[in-house]
């Protein structure tokens, strides 16, 4: 665990003494957009047209916010057109590692890199900041379109519609101002709710986060007892946003990051969302327990110092998600 500044490497835990014990999660930096024909997004520089082949995605099977991309890879059919680099679940002295001694970690198949941070330097020798996952690297430019996660998908969900790729925007412009609101407080309550209960090195701070997570997920709970997904009955990005979290939740979040009012599975409309998101055609292969676990368990020595793997609850998301009754599936066509 560490970052880069000026272009080197420094092995360093989070601060949390300079902010009161609270967790705070800082800015991506790489904020160019791909787009259809290569014009600017609302962010960042032009020059990174969609085309297939041309990009690549690094991820992390254990990080809720890589597993968005591949989510959207997934649910938009883009697997052709882009290519995956997974790294080792371990996250230690060296940040994460393009590894390929686990299963389902891919190593560095475009530069032979061993660490993710070699890739950040590629793109900018004198980098300084934190080396996370996901990337989206542009193989010809040689350089990272964007390492925010909320931009990828966003990205994939509409800037490859070309290239024939399946049919549904999970960010339809009729519904945008609703997914922006429902985002906003998943986001600081839930999908980093969670870290900042777990990485709290205050009572009050780690009170205050948990607070907030079960405060919000009994508002979600409550929401999607009235409708199938978040935003009424349309799949979109705020029910992908807040999936991550909930699949990470009774295997990790529950004991790991000490967030044990109650587990999702108690929740039974949180565990039919889950449910039926995990149970759609190619889900099931983005999530890797293993990888999941491992990182988690062994890579905060600071929480976990032994680095014991807990034994884990048994898990039941193939069973019927009972969610039909609510509504039908809504697919918004491009
Ligand atoms: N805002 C970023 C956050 C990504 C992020 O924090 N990823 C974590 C893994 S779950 C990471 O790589 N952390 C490494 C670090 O903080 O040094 C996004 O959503 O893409």
């Amino acid at each position: 665990m560490g970052l880069l500044v000026d272009g080197r490497w420094q092995d360093k835990w989070y601060d949390t003494q300079s902010t009161g014990g609270r967790f705070e999660r800082s800015q991506s930096q790489f904020r160019n957009w791909i787009s259809a024909d290569g014009s600017a997004g609302p962010s960042g520089e032009g020059g990174f047209q969609a085309q297939s082949g041309r990009y690549h995605l690094y991820v992390s099977y254990a990080c809720p916010w890589a597993h968005r991309t591949l989510l959207m890879r997934t649910l938009k059919g883009l697997q052709q057109h882009i290519s995956v680099s997974v790294v080792h679940p371990l996250m230690l002295e060296s940040g994460w590692e393009l590894r390929d001694d686990f299963d389902g970690a891919t190593g560095d198949s475009l530069y032979g890199f061993k660490k993710l941070y070699e890739l950040y330097l590629k793109a900018d020798h004198n980098y300084t900041g934190r080396v996370t996952v996901p990337v989206l690297w542009d193989t010809q430019q040689e350089t990272i379109v964007s390492n925010e996660s909320a931009d990828i998908i966003r990205m994939l969900n509409s800037s490859f519609d070309e290239l024939g790729v399946t049919a549904g925007d999970y960010y339809p412009e009729a519904l945008q101002a609703d997914i922006e609101t429902i985002n906003e407080g998943i986001y600081h309550d839930v999908n980093n709710g969670v870290y900042k209960a777990g990485f709290a090195t205050r009572q009050d701070a780690y009170d205050d986060a948990v607070e907030a997570l079960f405060k919000r997920l009994d508002v979600l709970e409550e929401r999607l007892s009235k409708q199938r997904y978040l935003v009424g009955n349309t799949l979109t990005e705020a029910d992908i946003r807040l999936w991550t979290t909930l699949v990470r939740f009774d295997p990790v979040y529950v004991t790991h990051f000490k967030c044990d009012r109650q587990r999702i599975s108690d929740y039974p409309n949180l565990q039919g969302l889950l449910k039926d998101i995990y149970q759609l055609p190619g889900v099931a292969e983005t999530v890797n327990l293993a990888h999941i676990r491992h990182h988690y368990f062994r890579s905060h020595p600071t929480i976990n110092p032994h680095g014991i793997i807990s034994i884990g609850p048994q898990l039941d998301w193939n069973s019927p998600h009972g969610r039909e009754p609510l509504g039908k599936r809504e697919i918004v066509h491009v």
